[in-house]
């Protein structure tokens, strides 16, 4: 009962209202995925466009108009078009008085311009209230459907009654609208699409430059110490032994790394008496990362394992070739000396069974 009472209340809003004509300009890729998903999603979609032609590659149920014509049919006007040709925009402006403009644009660069895209149209546009939205959504991913990845949309804006539209229709065509507030925020926003990988910088780089130390360290005494002073090659420690042993030590320094942060801001926290302040940078960039370095320790943990698993199964190889041995002394009678000396040979070897632990020495030596 109450979960169907629900239900007709999530219903309730999308199925009484009308969609509103929503205008897109632009008939490039972005701005005929965006007009497909939203006919899709209930909406009357009109293109402005510098030809008034309709081609095979316009969604269907969507018209063509010039920018003119089509800005006066709706109320929110998609600007699909890239920053560099928002000239066209000028001679549009009284007619784009009062208008929703929303802005999708992104950039090649990271800052690539003083002020971001959406501010650079608030500008050329006075009278218009400009939202950005959707710039992180690909063509690709509205067109294939495959949004599963990058459902939220990131808006601001500083009028809050267009953010509300705008927000309204991300919901309506399925995606999640992450409010970010006034158009400052835009800058940022923009600059999202360009960050390969956000907040794995650190951890990534960190992990690296830790696994080449311990493993430099790892090498020179343990391979390259023995090899100058007593002679003896234990280069074949490099391919298993070695990594096995820095794998767990710096999932261990990662983990502690994801706990740290927590623990100094509490400090922070106790000492200036109040947590209605801002962390200082560094701290607050530690924080954010913290589930990368927690991902980048679970990583090294499961390749110790994996490793851990292969030794045994060396020992295991080891094992056996003692064991024929043993088989063969024990077919000639007279050679019982020879007998308990590989008796005595499989026995450690056995015996590193029940110390199978990458980071214990016993196995080393052994193996
Ligand atoms: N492609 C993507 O996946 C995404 C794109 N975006 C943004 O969407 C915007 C459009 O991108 P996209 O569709 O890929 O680009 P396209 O090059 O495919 O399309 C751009 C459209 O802009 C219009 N245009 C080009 N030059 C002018 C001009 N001088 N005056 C007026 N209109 C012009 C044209 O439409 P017409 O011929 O109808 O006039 C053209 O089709 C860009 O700002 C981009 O950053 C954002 C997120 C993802
Ligand atoms: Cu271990």
């Amino acid at each position: 009962m109450n979960k169907n009472s629900s239900n007709t209340m999530a219903l309730a809003p999308n199925t009484s209202s009308k969609r509103e004509t929503v205008c897109i300009f632009g008939t490039g890729d972005f701005g005929r995925a965006l007009g497909h998903k939203m006919i899709q999603s209930g909406y009357p979609v009109v293109f402005g466009s510098r030809s008034t032609q309709t081609s095979s590659l316009i969604p269907k149920g969507a018209e063509v108009f010039s920018h003119a014509e089509a800005a006066q049919k709706a109320a929110i006007i998609i600007i699909a078009v890239q920053r560099q040709h928002y000239n066209f925009l000028i001679p549009l402006a009284e007619i784009l008085r009062g208008k929703v403009l929303v802005d999708v644009s992104n950039n090649l660069k990271i800052n690539q311009y003083p002020e971001s895209n959406a501010e650079y149209l608030a500008q050329l546009v006075p009278g218009a209230k400009v939202v950005k939205a959707f710039n992180t959504v690909s063509a690709w991913a509205l067109q294939s459907g495959t949004l599963d990845a990058s459902r939220q949309v990131f808006v601001c804006g500083d009028d809050m009654e267009a953010k509300q539209m705008v927000m309204a229709i991300v919901r309506a065509l399925g995606l999640t609208p992450v409010d970010q507030g006034s158009l400052l925020a835009a800058q940022e926003i923009e600059n999202y699409p360009l960050q390969l990988f956000p907040m794995w910088k650190f951890p990534i780089l960190l992990s690296l430059g830790l696994t080449a130390f311990f493993f430099f360290y790892c090498l020179a005494r343990d391979v390259i110490y023995p090899y100058v002073y007593e002679n003896k090659d234990f280069s074949f420690f490099i391919a298993i032994s070695i990594p096995n042993r820095i794998c767990p030590i710096l999932a261990l320094i990662l983990l502690a790394l994801v706990y740290l942060p927590g623990v100094l801001a509490a400090i922070i926290q106790l000492y200036r008496g109040t947590k209605y302040r801002r962390f200082p940078d560094w701290l607050d960039k530690w924080m954010l990362c913290r589930k990368q370095l927690g991902l980048v320790a679970l990583a090294f943990a499961s390749l110790h394992v994996l490793y851990t698993l292969i030794i045994p199964i060396r020992s295991f190889v080891r094992w056996r070739i003692s064991s024929r041995i043993v088989s063969q002394v024990g077919f000639a009678p007279c050679s019982m000396s020879s007998f308990l000396l590989s008796l005595l040979q499989i026995l450690p070897s056995t015996s590193s069974f029940r110390n199978v632990r990458g980071h214990s020495n016993v196995l080393y030596n052994r193996v």
